[in-house]
């Protein structure tokens, strides 16, 4: 659907995209996950020739996209990161504009539009303007506005930006149905609990540049911290800390705190063996904490920060 060779777009003295490589296939909800100001609109705007960039190529359906590239961009629908509808159309007279720019025959807008109405749940918001609807109602309208021609590609970049948490729900079960519906998605967002939640393929992206490509699983398997073990225990001597360090997949145990952290590379066994560990030796413990490695560990292993640093 997408292939992107060796991108490079400058500001000025800004590197904003340094030979950035991307490859999206049909049917993929892929993510592009990165930090603000890793690049990630501006990819977006390059897909869709909005944007000159300095050197490579950017192929849509196929084919190098050029700004006039209308039979290109009219199987696309994009939304973007401001909400760019008109403030003196109702909700319902927004979607039938936007639609109305892929969709001349009128029976079959309407339809669509009814749909697009559905998916979003604006039903009770038909007659409201814009300025009358909270952020994640507005949101959900920039959303209906730029998928109810039903595009075979959705570029949403950070739809759920602000947005409370019963509409971002909504938006990202929304991206989901839609993807199951046919449509292909790239999704842009800097909150990696969402790109975990939806996407099928994820690119973490930092200073224009693409670091790692994969579905989460394979992510979180590019990155030694692995499972993370934390339990409660005020007694543990040297010489058990010791014994902890070479149980299997243990590659780091730290007693601090009267709290134990032990970090394994994956495993099933992991916790059942620490815990049968400390029984034995009839070490007393309170709270146990286990979790896998999130996408924010490989994002910390590969470059060296947090995503929201
Ligand atoms: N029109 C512009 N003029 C100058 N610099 C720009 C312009 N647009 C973006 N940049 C810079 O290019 C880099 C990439 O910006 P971009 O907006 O693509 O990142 P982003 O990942 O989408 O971040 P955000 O989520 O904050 O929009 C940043 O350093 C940004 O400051």
């Amino acid at each position: 659907m997408i292939l992107i060779e060796n991108l490079v777009k400058r500001y000025g003295k800004i590197l904003a995209l340094d030979h950035l490589n991307l490859e999206v296939q049909e049917g993929e909800i892929y993510g592009l996950l990165g930090p603000n100001g890793s690049g990630k609109t501006t990819v977006i705007n390059c897909i869709l020739a909005l944007l000159k960039f300095d050197k490579g190529s950017v192929k849509v359906f196929g084919e190098e996209i050029r700004p006039e590239s209308y039979h290109l961009k009219k199987q696309i629908g994009v939304v973007m990161q401001n909400v760019a509808v008109f403030e003196e159309l109702s909700v319902y007279e927004n979607i039938d504009y936007f639609c109305g720019l892929y969709i001349p025959e009128k029976l079959k807008r309407k339809k669509l539009v009814e749909e697009a109405i559905a998916f979003t749940g604006l039903e009770e918001y038909l007659k409201f303007r814009p300025q009358k609807l909270s952020g994640g109602l507005l949101r959900r309208l920039n959303i209906a506005c730029g998928i109810a021609h039903k595009p075979r590609l959705i570029i949403l970049d950070e739809p759920t930006v602000a947005v409370d948490p019963q509409s971002r729900n909504k938006i990202l079960e929304g991206i989901k149905e839609l993807n199951r519906k046919g449509s292909t998605i790239i999704y842009t967002s800097h909150y990696m609990e969402e790109v975990e939640q939806i996407c099928t393929k994820i690119s973490i992206l930092d200073r224009g540049k693409c670091l790692a490509t994969g579905t989460k699983e394979e992510l979180k398997r590019m990155v030694k911290t692995g499972q993370r073990i934390v339990i409660d225990t005020v007694v543990l001597n040297e010489k058990q800390i010791e014994k902890i360090r070479t149980l299997p997949h243990v590659f780091s145990a730290v007693w601090k705190d009267q709290c134990l952290m032990v970090h394994c590379t994956e495993d099933g066994e992991n916790l059942i063996r620490l815990l049968s560990y400390l029984s034995q030796e009839k070490i007393p413990f309170g709270r146990v904490f286990s979790e896998q490695p999130t996408l924010n560990d490989v994002f910390l292993e590969i470059t060296g920060k947090a995503l929201r640093d």
